[in-house]
């Protein structure tokens, strides 16, 4: 039985939801660079990469975050002690190294991406997490990047960067929420988030001004053809949940944050058709 319940923790620790979420980004980039087909090889190694450092770098931040998460999240596979913190880390660093594995196969620009996205990953939590906005900055950068690094590893990147611009608005949005359910354990150990910094109300008022800009700009992939009418079908009903979501996050962040990850879910749903119904003819 401690065997399954630590390779229960094993994946826990990688956040599979997310490892997913993450690497269909980074197929959407390479499918709206128009390369998915022309190069699947690299299409896959730089999926499987971005699967890979995605897992890595959810399970080193929560053997970076081990003692906030005895406050904030103790269910967590660490500190109900599932996996060890050596266990953690020694995982981590495999999950890298495989990462590695596949970005070193892709072009030269993918491959840059890759390194600074790896050392990004390792630093956050430790160097970034606890500087008001920086470290929810460098989240929503890695999160938008994938689209730029799915497109580098078959082609050009340009159409990939509006998509890694409203990705990253999104993300950013939501971290700030994340940061205000995580306050109290975040001040218990030192962090100088941005509601530590600036107080509650005005980091939600900063996140809900920043998602107005993404909603407000996500028609921008249709109008510039990148996708078919289809997009705007999904993609309205995506923005009006992710609104509903940092509405509720003034009175309760936590169901706040959830809901904005199913908008941003949706949305990237929204990306995947909109692309298919230009490719395939549709509308
Ligand atoms: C306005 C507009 C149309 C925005 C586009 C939104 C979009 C497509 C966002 C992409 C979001 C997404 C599918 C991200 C992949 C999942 C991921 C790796 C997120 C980063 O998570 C960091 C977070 O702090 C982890 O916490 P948790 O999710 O609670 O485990
Ligand atoms: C394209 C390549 C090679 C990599 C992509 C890398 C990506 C997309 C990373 C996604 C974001 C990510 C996994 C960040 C790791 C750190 C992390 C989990 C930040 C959020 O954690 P905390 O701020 O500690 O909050 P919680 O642990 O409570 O969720
Ligand atoms: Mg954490």
């Amino acid at each position: 039985m401690a065997a399954v319940e630590t390779v229960r923790g094993l994946v826990e620790l990688t956040r599979p939801v997310n490892v997913i979420a993450a690497s269909v980004l980074t197929f959407i980039g390479s499918f709206v660079a128009g390369g998915v087909t022309a190069y699947p090889l690299q299409t896959g190694a730089a999926v499987a990469a971005t699967g890979l450092a995605v897992g890595a770098g959810n399970a080193i931040n929560d053997y970076f975050d081990r003692e906030i998460d005895r406050i904030n999240q103790p269910e967590r596979a660490i500190p109900r002690g599932a996996v060890s913190p050596r266990g953690a880390l020694v995982f981590s660093v495999v999950l890298f190294a495989m990462a590695v594995g596949f970005a070193v196969t892709l072009p030269v620009v993918a491959i840059a991406i890759a390194g600074i996205n790896l050392l990004a990953l390792v630093a956050y939590t430790e160097y970034f997490k606890g500087l008001p906005g920086l470290g929810n900055a460098l989240v929503a950068y890695l999160v938008g990047s994938t689209f730029l690094f799915g497109a580098a590893a078959v082609g050009e990147v340009g159409p990939a960067v509006v998509l890694a611009v409203l990705a990253a608005i999104a993300t950013l949005t939501r971290e700030i929420v994340k940061d205000v359910e995580d306050l109290e354990g975040d001040l218990e150990e030192g962090l100088n988030t941005l509601p530590i910094a600036v107080g509650e109300r005005r980091a939600l008022v900063i996140a809900t001004g920043l998602l107005a800009v993404g909603v407000a700009a996500s028609p921008i992939p249709y109008l510039l053809g990148y996708f078919g009418a289809a997009y705007l079908v999904v993609v309205v009903p995506a923005d009006a949940i992710m609104l509903y979501g940092v509405a509720r996050s003034f009175d309760d962040p936590t169901a706040g944050q959830v809901q904005l990850k199913y908008g941003m879910f949706l949305a990237a749903l929204a990306f995947i058709i909109g692309r298919g119904a230009l490719e395939f003819g549709g509308v």
